[in-house]
């Protein structure tokens, strides 16, 4: 039999914030290297030292997201304006054991994570007795549950004020529309106390658009990465490494675990590009920051399509199982109120036949309606009726 139509289905979606402005922030104790990673991440040069807080203030950046299909694009149509999709990404201050309590930084540092829609958990993994560690001795399975520890000890203490306002409503008042509400608030605190994250548990879509009203810290997805010193990224070994991928398959399964090293990172951003090229071979190694960037991008279920022709070649941001009519409302709002198509090809078909006449002939070049879902890496061309737009306003 068919499933009814009106039953939700349970399956794994983004908890958070709609929309295509959504940021990653960097998550971890004080002086780990998360401004480092910053920097060598966004090119950018906020401040980096060794002394615990020393960043305050939230550093907001973007980096492009490295595509080797855009720049297949870019030197094909050799357009006069090239624009990247791009990944926002927040440096944001140390946390420390009770934050959420008011130590450290306390609240104002957790009301900075709460503005972010997505973590890098960053933890330390190098040894280098000139760097302070807050916590006296490297160790990062320790700093991974201080830093969790504290997530669910905000989110424990804030799910006290919207469940008892809507236990009123619900128990006290007997406002039967207020069930799903106070069903999904007891599942959530039940989840916090046995410390299990809240993006860990299968929610239905309406329960999604009841944690939505809430955001939850430990509803944002994480991606864990360990920073290690130049040395054990060369070699790919460090002692830490089992020991936090065991800590994350008990404590987050599924998440993704990414080593850097900040220090390598550093010296590769100071070295000429002929010079980093002749290093990284030398090394056999690659940098690891465009894999960080595309976990990052995929972690806010981001995914991007083209518009490209020899005006512009251009990636434009929407979110996983975005429709045709809203993803051209991406480029203009009159694209979405006067859609009549969208002409795809896949990017993939692109590249292997080598232009767009050859797509065509091939029977690669669709024409798609309003329920046509957009996929990564389609390149469009949207058709709309121009004048839908102004009459829209008139009525
Ligand atoms: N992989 C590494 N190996 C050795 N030293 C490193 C490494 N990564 C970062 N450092 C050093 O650690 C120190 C702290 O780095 P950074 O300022 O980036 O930390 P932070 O986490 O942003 O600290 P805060 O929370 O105080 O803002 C700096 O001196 C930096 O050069
Ligand atoms: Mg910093």
């Amino acid at each position: 039999m068919p499933p009814k139509k009106n039953v939700v289905e349970e399956k794994p979606a983004l908890i958070g914030r709609l929309g295509t402005n959504l940021k990653v922030g960097i998550l971890g104790l004080p002086n780990v290297g998360k401004s480092t990673f910053f920097n060598v991440l966004t090119k950018s040069e906020a401040q980096a030292e060794n002394f615990p807080f020393c960043t305050i203030d939230p550093n907001e950046s973007r980096v492009a997201v490295q595509d080797d299909r855009f720049d297949w694009l870019v030197n094909h149509y050799k357009p006069a304006s090239k624009v990247p999709a791009f990944l926002n990404v927040t440096d944001i201050a140390g946390l420390v054991k009770g934050a959420s309590e008011g130590q450290g930084l306390g609240n104002a540092f957790l009301s900075h994570v709460s503005a972010c829609d997505a973590l890098f958990h960053l933890c330390r993994a190098f040894d280098d007795d000139d760097v302070t560690h807050v916590e006296g001795e490297v160790d990062p399975v320790r700093d991974l549950e201080i830093i969790s520890n504290e997530l669910f000890a905000k989110d424990l203490q804030f799910i006290d004020g919207p469940l008892d306002k809507v236990e009123k409503l619900f128990t006290r008042a007997n406002d039967k529309t207020k069930k799903i509400e106070y069903d999904t608030l007891v599942r959530v605190k039940k989840c916090l106390e046995e410390k299990k994250p809240v993006r860990q548990e299968l929610w239905n879509e309406k329960e999604i658009e009841i944690l939505n009203k809430h955001l939850f810290l430990t509803a944002k997805p994480i991606v864990y990465l360990v920073n290690l010193s130049e040395k054990d990224y060369i070699r790919k070994k460090n002692k830490w490494l089992p020991k936090i991928k065991a800590w994350i398959d008990t404590n987050d399964a599924g998440a993704v675990l990414i080593p850097f090293s900040g220090a390598f990172e550093l010296k590769l951003l100071d070295m000429p590009e002929d010079e980093r090229q002749k290093y990284l071979k030398e090394q056999g190694v690659t940098s690891n920051l465009d894999k960080i960037v595309h976990t990052g991008y995929k972690a806010l279920q981001l995914e991007y399509f083209f518009t490209s022709g020899e005006d512009e070649v251009k990636a434009w941001t929407i979110q996983v199982g975005t429709p045709a009519p809203k993803a051209a409302g991406r480029i203009h709002t009159d694209f979405e109120k006067g859609f009549i198509m969208a002409e795809v090809m896949k990017v993939a078909d692109l590249i292997e036949l080598g232009d767009e006449a050859k797509c065509k002939a091939g029977g690669k070049y669709r024409q798609q309606g309003k329920t046509y879902i957009v996929q990564d890496g389609d390149v469009i061309f949207f058709k709309f009726n121009a004048g839908a737009g102004l009459q829209a306003k008139k009525k």
